[in-house]
């Protein structure tokens, strides 16, 4: 397959480009390099610089190349910024959604593997979620995600545009080659803080909150690794190729760690002590958030094989080492 991977530059994108490549498949890569770093765009794939949203520069794209399918990545994606700002939202995750599902459609490309979020749930107290469960976003960025997926099903509808999207939990972890990672500014997520803090780059890390409804009161996640991750792209790119249906799959690896656990695991991983500190909540946290994949195992036949924690902030300690600083250094 040939397949337009937009956001290709980025932390996960990055490992779609590579995986695709290595299964024998053809990369062609649309990134702005907003938040990706040139540097991660794989030296294999086709790339072209540019924005999803400026329309005659994606139609050029969408004509050189006669992609089979795309795997969607770009987008923002700051949970916090998002309800600073929700119509950097709005116009930069569903307007290019817009000009992306208008070049498909001009260009007869008909399938699309799309991120979504497990943020489209909103603050629920089910555990574990799945696909069937009221949407409810809790912020701009959320919400965009749901508004992304309500545009394919239309676009299904009217043009046979079919689509899987993926409700993606807490992604960690690195190529294991240890060549490409998470390289965020600022960052925000809780591994590389905790790397970074290993490290010596920061002083310690601040745990949000320790008054949770939870056996030690910080927050519990369901962390999946980007590989495993990227495993069930390939999966629902080969579903639609066999003419599977448009639908929505949660990815995680269905078990929770709580903040304090995988600050545990990494000072067992590291070997470096990691201090910690517990401050106040961070708003819109919700307590738990845990997948149901057994929709995405049954119909997909994914099979995530790196739930270790150890593997995956062992995966994303060797890139940490191996790039202290990031891309740009
Ligand atoms: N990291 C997570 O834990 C997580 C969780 C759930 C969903 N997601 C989703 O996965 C996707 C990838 O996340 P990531 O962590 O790799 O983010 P990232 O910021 O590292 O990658 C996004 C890439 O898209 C590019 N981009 C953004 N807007 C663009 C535009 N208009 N035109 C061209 N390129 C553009 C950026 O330059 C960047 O390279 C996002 O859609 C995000 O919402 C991520
Ligand atoms: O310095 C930090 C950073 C994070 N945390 C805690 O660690 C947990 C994980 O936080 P992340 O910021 O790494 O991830 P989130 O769970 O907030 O967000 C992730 O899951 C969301 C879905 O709920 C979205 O998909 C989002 O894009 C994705 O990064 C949270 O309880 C957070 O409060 C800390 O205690 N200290």
């Amino acid at each position: 397959m040939k397949v337009l991977v937009t956001g290709g530059a980025g932390y996960i994108g990055s490992h779609a480009a590579a995986m695709l490549l290595e299964k024998g498949h053809q990369a062609v890569i649309v990134d702005n390099i907003l938040t990706g770093h040139l540097d991660a765009v794989n030296k294999n794939a086709v790339f072209y610089e540019g924005d999803l949203r400026d329309a005659a520069f994606l139609d050029d794209v969408f004509a050189k190349e006669k992609v089979d399918a795309i795997v969607h990545f770009a987008a923002s994606s700051l949970v916090g910024e998002s309800v600073e700002d929700p119509l950097k939202y709005f116009g930069n995750n569903v307007y290019g959604m817009q000009v992306l599902l208008e070049a498909m459609h001009k260009h007869e490309v008909k399938r699309i593997v799309f991120s979504s979020t497990a943020a489209t749930y909103g603050d629920t107290n089910v555990v574990p979620l799945t696909e069937d469960l009221d949407t409810n976003p809790e912020s701009p960025y959320g919400e965009s995600k749901l508004m992304m997926e309500k545009m394919m099903k239309w676009c299904d509808q009217a043009y046979g545009i079919k689509f899987v999207s993926l409700r993606y939990f807490n992604v960690g972890g690195a190529h294991p080659d240890g060549q490409i990672g998470e390289d965020h500014q600022p960052e925000t997520h809780l591994i590389p803080i905790i790397l970074q803090t290993a490290l010596g780059q920061r002083d310690h890390i601040s745990i949000f909150g320790e008054d949770y409804p939870t056996e030690d009161g910080t927050c519990i996640r369901d962390y999946i690794h980007v590989m495993d991750l990227i495993d069930a792209h390939v999966l629902a790119l080969e579903y639609l190729e066999k003419g599977g249906q448009s639908d929505i799959f949660n990815l995680g690896s269905s078990q929770g760690f709580s903040v304090k656990e995988m600050i545990d695991v990494a000072r067992e991983v590291t070997g470096k002590e990691i201090p910690a500190q517990v401050g106040p909540r961070r708003a819109g946290d919700p307590a738990v958030l845990i997948a149901s994949s057994a929709k995405a195992k049954d119909v997909l036949g994914w099979n995530p094989t790196r739930t270790d924690m150890k593997d995956i902030i062992g995966d994303a300690w060797r890139w940490h080492q191996n790039r202290p600083n990031g891309y740009d250094a």
